[in-house]
């Protein structure tokens, strides 16, 4: 009788996705998504799919409708522009009650958002962001000349160890905070994931762990996006990675509703906004008959900034400092030295924090964050595009696609492919990026590819130069995490990373 239930059960899915029959993959993943899933669940996903690469080739049938394709001639094909392609239903498990730039999969919805909001994330824009940008470092520095001085100093020669994940997480939750909310969470000051907020103007004051919140919110999403049918019933099972990643992402929300409410309020009654911020832009903003965005709307956009602005960023930063450390460890001499005279002749011994007009041009400083980007990878899981409707579908490797079928293509995989980047692929090296071939150049995706690509991409290179070239000019390391360990979300997220730190001598 199992083997006839569980026949009943897979005949649609052999069926209805017959087509896919020839594409190689784990044998459950034919006839559901609960591979994938259950490794979403766990926070490999990235590291299963990239196995599963490793065991069947470039092109794997993931799930019963799922392909992914480890190929960077693949990144035109399923992110490109005019192709046609929607984000997929996976998706719709980010939206907390509007749906945002992000999540929004309608394209005419989704291109008159991008309109109105994109001017907030021009180069122009983004270097105005700097003023609050360096109030948040100048507090974070405070904070490490703290822990630096913790320890006994034997003549300044003794680092003081702290985990250096945490700290990343309070300066880009603060950052993103001052930009897409007009306050930071408080958390560099505190040195604790621990926000005030207040949900109703003049309510009570509650304290919520916001990287937590949005760690579980990643994660509950991730899941339920590939396990759709789990979603209705989710807040009932008796599982807290559930229950408690739900009750995160009504929180979140709230969070965001008290934000925009202030600014709006304080708006309505007359006082001149005078923050330069993403929310004020956001404000500000007009669509094409000038219409401003309403309300529910503006909550919606200021919390997408705030899940797409945060830990993508503490992340990334956590994973360039631990690359820097474990590069200079591989071949000392090769990688802070050089640094450090490329900051020193920019920045200057007295100033605690770098300008961004200082060491924007950095080369040095900039090969180091993307060779560090390509190896941690925060964006590390294919994201996946449903083939377009009303379309012949797409061809690609000698398989078919057609419309309906959901591709995607790995970005930790093809950032990690000996036949790209070669044998010393896994290997620190910010000179490979003075020569890259196009193979290479095609295949560095950290901010994801075409209409969908990431619209604070230059935000984020600022905000990372700033972070990591304040702190190597500042500080020297010890490296005490040989193996940095990650837990994915949406994005992948250093478990910790332990360290030394101590002030450099001149300073
Ligand atoms: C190193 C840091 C960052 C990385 C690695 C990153 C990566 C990405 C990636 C891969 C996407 C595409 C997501 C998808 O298709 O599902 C994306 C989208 C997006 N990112 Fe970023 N991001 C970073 C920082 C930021 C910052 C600082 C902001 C804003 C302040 C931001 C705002 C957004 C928004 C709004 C989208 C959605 C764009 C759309 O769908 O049109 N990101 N990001």
């Amino acid at each position: 009788i199992p083997v006839w239930v569980a026949l009943y059960y897979m005949y649609p899915y052999l069926v209805s996705y017959g087509h896919l029959s020839r594409v190689p993959g784990p044998f459950v993943a034919k006839f559901s998504n609960v591979w994938v899933g259950l490794s979403a669940k766990r926070g490999q996903k990235y590291a299963a799919v990239d196995a599963a690469h490793r065991k069947y080739g470039k092109v794997v049938r993931i799930g019963f409708n799922h392909v992914s394709i480890a190929d960077e001639r693949a990144l035109n094909v399923v992110y490109g522009h005019g192709n046609g392609f929607l984000k997929d239903h996976y998706y719709e498990a980010f939206v907390a009650r509007t749906p945002g730039m992000f999540n929004v999969r309608d394209r005419a919805e989704h291109t008159r958002k991008r309109k109105i909001i994109s001017h907030a994330f021009s180069p122009r824009s983004a270097v105005e962001f700097e003023p609050l940008m360096a109030e948040n470092i100048h507090r974070w520095i405070n904070q490490l000349d703290r822990i630096a001085a913790s320890q006994p100093q034997r003549n300044g020669k003794e680092f003081a160890r702290y985990n250096a994940m945490p700290w990343f997480s309070y300066l880009a939750f603060d950052i993103i905070g001052d930009l897409a909310f007009g306050s930071p969470f408080g958390m560099v000051n505190k040195g604790k994931d621990e926000t005030e907020t207040q949900l109703v103007t003049g309510g009570p004051i509650s304290y919520t762990p916001a990287v937590d919140v949005l760690n579980r919110r990643g994660e509950v999403s991730s899941t339920l996006g590939l396990l759709p049918a789990l979603r209705p019933w989710a807040r009932y099972l008796p599982d807290p990675f559930f229950t408690k990643g739900i009750a995160a992402v009504e929180n979140l929300t709230g969070i965001a509703v008290a934000a925009v409410a202030s600014r709006l309020d304080a708006a309505e009654k007359g006082m001149v906004d005078s923050r330069n911020d993403i929310l004020s832009r956001l404000l500000q903003a007009k669509d094409a008959n000038g219409r401003p965005m309403e309300r529910d709307e503006l909550i919606a956009e200021a919390l997408t900034q705030l899940i797409a602005g945060s830990d993508t960023i503490s992340n990334t930063a956590c994973g360039t400092f631990y690359w820097i450390l474990h590069g200079e460890r591989s071949a000392p001499g090769t990688i802070i030295p050089r640094l450090q005279k490329e900051l020193d002749q920019a920045i200057g011994p007295e100033a605690k924090i770098a300008s961004y007009c200082h060491i924007k041009g950095l080369p040095f400083l900039r090969r180091c964050i993307d060779e560090a980007m390509r190896l941690h990878s925060t964006s590390a899981i294919g994201l996946p595009r449903l083939v377009a409707d009303h379309s012949p579908g797409v061809d690609f490797d000698g398989f078919h696609f057609p419309p309906g079928t959901v591709l995607s293509v790995p970005s930790y995989t093809i950032h990690h492919l000996k036949n790209i980047w070669g044998d010393d692929v896994e290997e620190f090296k910010p000179d490979r990026w003075l020569q890259l071939t196009a193979r290479q150049k095609t295949a560095f995706n950290p901010f994801s590819h075409g209409p969908r690509a990431c619209v604070g991409q230059n935000v984020a290179i600022m905000e990372l130069q700033l972070i990591i070239g304040t702190l190597f000019h500042r500080y020297e390391f010890a490296f005490y995490q040989p193996i940095m360990e990650s837990h994915e979300g949406f994005s992948k997220k250093p478990k910790e990373c332990q360290a030394g730190l101590r002030l450099r001598e001149y300073s």
